[in-house]
């Protein structure tokens, strides 16, 4: 469930202050210990990684998933061992074979194993309370542009929320208010830098160790999440300053108006005797509360998740369904809903 991230005063980007009040937020949260940082190796999650160790001592692990898709993968995963080796903080690390399923995008199904691989660190004993991510206000302007991008619904463009319980575990994102260029002056503050800065300025009392990797994949223009960092971000910056807080406001008015739509979808399912529903009850609703229900309906007891057009044609079957004799039978995400009687049925293989 989404909740909004605490205020945070982060006035102009490149502030490293707002990562302390940042920190400071996060502190006062009081999340259950001992805490997971999910740790890339990257300059965010170094941060988070760096600020929690100090803000909890011996009571932070840090958790890296290598996914092996990239040559660099074993080189972020050394890299990890050794700082966290400098840093005093236990690393759990995780190896996961980060294969797509067809018509599944490579970074959605790298992203869903991460998740799944997190849990299982989280279990390794000690067991861990919670687990905090480093995506930062940049990412969420991301999300919330990538979501319009595709023409998502509110889902989507509630974006990524600040805290969440999933798996008997408190998940937070402590620098969802904090702009990218504020962590990387607040690690420069630290008197962090990446590894080949390290390297080039042979550095020896702030060793290659100390200091972060620059994902390669990051710069590459083949994904729309890097475009719109690298075009979109600097033209927003310059023509609407406030647009990284304007946007979470916009995300959060999403995800609470989504959080209704689930609640009214639960008592329509209800209503409509509950799953899979009555036709006839679900004629007396309003179409956009069928959709609203029927979209429920299919996300919550088959995974599955129609596309507008299907749900155009669902509901005008459902309008047209008025004899005994009607058929029904529809291609609906990864199956089909059919008539089976008075009530609709979902059948993986119809
Ligand atoms: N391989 C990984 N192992 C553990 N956690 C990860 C890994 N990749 C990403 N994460 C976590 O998920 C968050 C979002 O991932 P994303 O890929 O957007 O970030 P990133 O570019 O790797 O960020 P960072 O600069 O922190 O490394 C990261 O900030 C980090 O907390």
């Amino acid at each position: 469930m989404h909740s909004s991230p605490s205020r945070v005063p982060c006035p102009s980007a490149g502030e490293a202050a707002c990562v302390d009040a940042a920190l400071a937020a996060f502190a006062r949260q009081r999340p259950p210990l001992p805490l997971g940082v999910a740790y890339s190796g990257g300059a965010d999650s170094t941060a988070l990684l760096l600020g929690c160790a100090r803000l909890w001592p011996g009571q932070v692990v840090a958790l890296h998933v290598n996914h092996g898709l990239q040559e660099a993968a074993s080189a972020f995963e050394s890299h990890c061992v050794a700082f966290c080796q400098r840093l005093g903080v236990p690393l759990r690390v995780r190896r996961v074979q980060a294969a797509h399923a067809k018509g599944e995008s490579p970074e959605a199904a790298a992203r869903a194993h991460r998740y799944e691989a997190l849990l299982a660190l989280a279990a390794e004993p000690p067991a861990l309370r919670a687990i905090a991510l480093a995506q930062h206000a940049d990412d969420q302007v991301e999300t919330v542009l990538l979501a319009l991008s595709r023409g998502a619904g509110l889902p989507g463009l509630a974006a990524m929320p600040a805290r969440w319980q999933r798996g008997g575990l408190a998940w937070a994102r402590p620098f969802l208010r904090v702009p990218g260029a504020a962590l990387r002056e607040w690690l420069a503050k630290q008197g962090l830098k990446t590894v080949e800065e390290n390297s080039a300025g042979n550095d020896a009392g702030n060793s290659a160790e100390m200091g972060w990797v620059e994902d390669p994949s990051n710069a590459s223009a083949r994904y729309t999440r890097n475009r719109i960092r690298a075009q979109v971000l600097p033209a927003l910056q310059a023509a609407l300053p406030g647009f990284r807080a304007a946007f979470a406001r916009s995300a959060a008015h999403a995800a609470q108006a989504q959080q209704l739509l689930q609640e009214v979808a639960a008592q329509d399912l209800a209503a409509c005797g509950a799953a899979p529903p009555v036709i006839a009850a679900l004629q007396t609703l309003s179409p956009a509360r069928q959709a609203n229900v029927l979209r429920y309906w299919l996300a919550s007891c088959h995974a599955s998740s129609p596309s507008s057009a299907q749900m155009t044609e669902l509901l005008a079957q459902i309008a047209a369904c008025t004899t005994r004799g009607h058929r029904l039978r529809l291609k609906v995400g990864a199956g089909y809903v059919l008539r089976q009687g008075e009530r609709l049925q979902w059948l993986e293989n119809g």
